[in-house]
């Protein structure tokens, strides 16, 4: 039987769906699309914003230490100053004559108006000369010592509390020394004097190491404090091409760390470590942070990183970390950030409220595909079921009269056209109101249905049936001779002569019907209404002479 109908049918039924689903996906897609777009927007205010942190957290260290560095300067320009232009006090003239008194002891103080200055510490002359990085030469000495007089009068004016440095030292190559901070005992001068020139602060001034003359940075522990590390900034002075000695500073760790933990807004989450060039960690605003934070791959990348600039960022599995290059220091400032710190602050909090609202929004939008899928799927088996319905008869399963003449007169419109011959069988069962009667309503529909199904079987896939009256069936055979058809007809009335039909328990009955053909070749014509009349007198005919036969004449 032809299926272009159910096939229209099923493709009506498809489209809904379809366009069910595309509007959901693509509402789905736009906001998660919009999710995206505001997590990404998210995700640059953080990184902007941890930048922005670290940026003054290091512009604030780089201007404290750069006011550290101008006084080391400036000290040095006192220096050089005063040995350009030396000047004679009695002060300098006391200690020259105080220096020559005692420059064979092998150690020795000059203190002078202690209330003013700091105290110069100093070691015999057979020490200078028993070290190739001193010399205490004649020409240059006495002018030296009294800059360095001038210089412990400036140190004495220093005030520790503004500053991060905690001392401030002069160390002459001619084997003196004056440092900010007062010497508690002279027994120990020897040993401090030797300390300072022994330490790489000092002898990588030598001119060889240090051709640019400029500050120099060491992170090294401190023996004079018990090794406590100290970070050491120094310049060399020099003045007529000659090497005098070094001007140094010291920070501690616990001064810088104080200052870091100061500037950090305290609502910030996070560590923040100080490391040297060489990547050692100097101090961290987090005391368990101390240990190595990353790797020494990890450290690699970031090195590479700052060659690209002296600012980035750069993700370690769930660690954020951004880095800045100190300007006043040999050193880099570095925040890390963990996903759960990310997590507890702001950007953390709102991440979390979007990817919510997004899962919210999906999960309606789920429930909601879910319900109108629902109803787009009952609407469409009710609309196949309305359409069934318009089409088919209930009972026998076969087209309606209706369907069966619309489908009967486009078969044999097609056959004119192929020029193939088309045959109609009309039939009618035999005294089917005596079954009616006998065995009910019921019992005759179940005969009516029991006589589709015979038709069914008994047609090829082209032909169709359907059921045209009560107990009025008609067959289209396209394709078919009279002659031809004349033979399915009388086959399936001995289907039905043979078939014993069981009408209720232990109740069978045979039926018979009375059939009538005709053909558009041996009828002229391929009207089907034309050859259904021709079929339907000739039945009239079979009824006429006795009924249970096949008439294709008449
Ligand atoms: N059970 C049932 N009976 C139907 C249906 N449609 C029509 N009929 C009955 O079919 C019978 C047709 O009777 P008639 O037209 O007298 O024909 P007949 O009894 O078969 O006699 P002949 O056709 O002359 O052999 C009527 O009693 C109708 O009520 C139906 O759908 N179901």
């Amino acid at each position: 039987m032809s299926t272009d109908r159910n096939q229209q049918q099923t493709g009506i039924i498809k489209k809904p769906r379809r366009v069910v689903n595309i509007c959901f996906i693509v509402v789905f897609l736009c906001s998660t699309l919009l999710t995206w777009r505001e997590m990404v927007v998210l995700e640059n205010a953080y990184i902007a914003s941890q930048r922005n942190v670290l940026g003054n957290l290091a512009t604030s260290l780089d201007r404290h230490l750069q006011h550290s560095i101008d006084n080391l300067f400036f000290y040095r320009n006192t220096m050089r100053y005063a040995l350009q232009y030396p000047i004679s006090t009695d002060k300098s003239r006391q200690a020259i004559t105080e220096f020559n008194n005692k420059r064979g002891l092998t150690h020795w103080q000059i203190r002078l108006d202690t209330d003013r200055s700091m105290p110069i510490n100093g070691v015999s002359d057979t020490m200078v000369e028993s070290d190739s990085l001193l010399i205490r030469d004649e020409a240059t000495l006495y002018n030296e010592l009294s800059a360095a007089l001038e210089l412990s009068y400036i140190l004495q004016l220093s005030d520790t509390r503004k500053t991060l440095q905690f001392r401030t030292y002069y160390v002459s190559r001619a084997g003196y020394f004056i440092s900010s901070m007062l010497s508690p005992n002279s027994d120990a001068l020897i040993s401090r004097y030797y300390r300072h020139i022994s330490r790489s602060y000092f002898t990588h001034h030598d001119k060889r190491q240090n051709h640019g003359r400029g500050v120099r940075w060491e992170h090294s522990s401190d023996p004079s404090r018990g090794g406590e590390e100290v970070i050491t900034a120094s310049v060399p002075l020099d003045y007529n091409n000659r090497w005098y000695g070094v001007l140094a500073m010291d920070f501690t760790i616990a001064a810088m760390n104080k200052f870091l933990v100061s500037v950090l807004p305290e609502e910030e989450e996070g560590a923040i470590i100080l490391y040297d060039k060489k990547f050692n960690v100097i101090t961290a605003t987090r005391p368990d942070e101390d240990k190595p934070l990353f790797t020494p791959g990890q450290l690699a990348q970031i090195a590479q990183g700052m060659e690209k600039g002296n600012t980035g960022e750069i993700r370690f599995n769930s660690n954020f970390v951004t880095w800045s290059k100190l300007n006043a220091f040999d050193g880099v400032l570095i925040k890390t950030h963990t996903l759960d710190e990310t997590v507890r602050g702001e950007f953390g909090r709102i991440s979390i409220v979007l990817a919510l609202l997004w899962l919210l929004f999906t999960l309606m939008l789920l429930g909601s595909w879910i319900v109108i899928h629902r109803l787009v799927n009952n609407m469409m088996s009710l609309q196949s079921r309305l359409a069934w319905r318009a089409n088919y008869d209930t009972l026998t399963r076969l087209y309606n009269r209706g369907a069966f003449f619309e489908q009967a007169q486009a078969l044999a419109a097609r056959c004119k056209l192929h020029d193939q011959p088309i045959s109609v069988i009309q039939f009618d069962l035999d005294y089917f109101k005596s079954i009616n009667d006998r065995f009910g309503h019921d019992a005759g529909d179940r005969v009516l249905s029991h006589v589709a199904g015979i038709i069914s079987h008994a047609l090829r896939g082209e032909d169709i049936a359907g059921r045209v009256g009560g107990e009025e069936f008609c067959v289209v055979l396209p394709g078919a001779t009279l002659a031809q058809a004349g033979d399915v007809a009388e086959r399936v009335r001995e289907r039905f002569n043979h078939k014993e039909l069981l009408i209720r328990n232990g109740t069978t009955l045979h039926i018979s019907a009375s059939f009538g053909v005709s053909a558009s070749r041996e009828d002229n014509g391929y009207d089907f209404e034309c050859l259904q009349t021709i079929a339907d007198r000739r039945l009239y005919k079979a009824k006429q002479s006795g009924r249970n036969r096949v008439c294709t004449r008449g």
